[in-house]
């Protein structure tokens, strides 16, 4: 028998228990839960199948009871004795994507950096779209380029057009940006025609990720009218491969900002889903960012009622993030196009001044929240880095 240590201070202990999908040399992708710095091998601990399993979608679709009795029996076993041969140090796992990614849905609900960008790309009308605070604006994402942190980014090549040209032409984005956002997995379906209340959340979501949807900004401002995104972020959203249950975020939840005027009834939540998470993006090992996920205009239960208020269905694995997190101040900004106004304001990195993604960059996005035992728990990372575009000529 093994015992767990947590080192002081860990951002995964007791009150977190994150699930990912881990291999270790020679050996199949199962399902893990994170303990301070080890993974606990959960078929082994626990001795049922569904977890020596490459996804954690058959354990999520077992549902919310299924999911409380299953952390009540992960914590009894790791406040004690673990199976040897079930625990291994999280530096000596491969780390995989950890739910088989089914629909994916972007929203756009931070009312920040939705004026910002309306600045941006459509600097002669009003910042805000006038159905903005009536609905969580969203578009339908690809599920199948949804990959796991760590994965290579192959910038995009694509139709570009800056304003001054008069004619597109073909070559690799000039102006790859991230998007700093949090993911929620959608954990027990729902049928279609049978839309999903906002207090119905906790029952169907199992947990949350952080999500970085990559975006060529170029390719984008071209494309998107009047359809909204399409090839300028499809392209690849990556995913950090811990999913922390939702079970574990009660000391993280908080009220969000006053909607006003007052959204229509199936919008609205017996006690709100806003999230005190913070956020921190990272451009080559440097600090260029701190977006506030408390800020959010619309929660995650206001977004799933959304997704399914016209009878549209959801499955085990589906995935919808949150939008672009920015809050209020500059260094608050969770795109690089906002951060930078429309790469005019460079931002310095490393002594470099920097504007749009280059070859070789890589950004790093992590997030810490209250936990349940007074002290604070961690989502730990999604990181990727950008190669040069390959295969297409101009
Ligand atoms: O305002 C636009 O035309 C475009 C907005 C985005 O690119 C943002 C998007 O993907 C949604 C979000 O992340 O908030
Ligand atoms: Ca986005
Ligand atoms: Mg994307």
């Amino acid at each position: 028998m093994t015992t767990l240590t947590i080192p002081d201070g860990s951002l995964f202990g007791l009150d977190n228990l994150p699930y990912g999908v881990f291999s270790t040399p020679g050996a199949a992708p199962r399902v893990g839960v994170r303990v301070g710095d080890s993974v606990v091998d959960l078929a082994r601990a626990l001795g049922d199948d569904v977890f020596a399993r490459p996804t954690l979608n058959p354990f999520m679709e077992q549902g919310h009871r299924r999911w409380t009795a299953v952390r009540e029996q992960i914590t009894e076993l790791v406040s004690g004795d673990v199976p040897d041969g079930a625990v291994h140090p999280v530096g000596a796992v491969t780390l995989h994507l950890p739910f088989r990614v089914g629909d994916y849905v972007d929203f756009y609900a931070s009312e920040h950096h939705a004026a910002n960008l309306g600045r941006l790309f459509r600097p002669d009308a009003a910042p805000l779209m006038p159905n903005w605070k009536h609905l969580p604006v969203g578009y339908h994402g690809r599920g199948g380029t949804v990959v796991v942190s760590g994965t290579d980014i192959v910038r995009p090549c694509g139709q570009r057009k800056a304003p001054g040209e008069a004619a597109p032409t073909f070559g690799p984005s000039r102006r790859l940006d991230i998007e700093a956002e949090m993911g929620f997995v959608v954990g027990t379906g729902s049928e279609q025609g049978s839309p999903v209340s906002c207090d119905d959340f906790a029952e169907r979501v199992f947990g949350a990720v952080i999500v970085n949807d990559w975006s060529a900004r170029d390719i984008q401002s071209w494309e998107y009218v009047p359809l909204g995104p399409f090839l300028g972020k499809s392209f690849a959203t990556s995913v950090s491969p811990w999913v922390v249950p939702l079970l574990a975020l009660e000391a993280a939840r908080v009220d969000t900002p006053v909607q006003d005027p007052r959204p229509l009834p199936y919008l609205r939540e017996s006690r709100a889903w806003g999230l005190d998470v913070d956020m921190a993006v990272e451009w080559n090992g440097q600090e260029v960012s701190r977006p506030p996920y408390r800020e959010m205009y619309w929660s995650p239960a206001q977004m799933l009622a959304h997704m399914t208020v016209n009878g549209a269905s959801t499955r085990a694995g589906d995935l919808y993030a949150s939008g672009t997190v920015s809050g209020p101040e500059k260094g608050q900004r969770g795109a690089f196009i906002e951060l930078t106004w429309g790469g005019g304001e460079p931002v310095g990195v490393n002594g470099e001044e920097r504007t749009f993604l280059r070859d070789g960059d890589e950004v790093a996005i992590s997030a810490t929240a209250p936990g349940t035992a007074g002290g604070r728990i961690g989502f730990g990372e999604v990181r990727g880095r950008v190669l040069p575009a390959t295969g297409a000529g101009e």
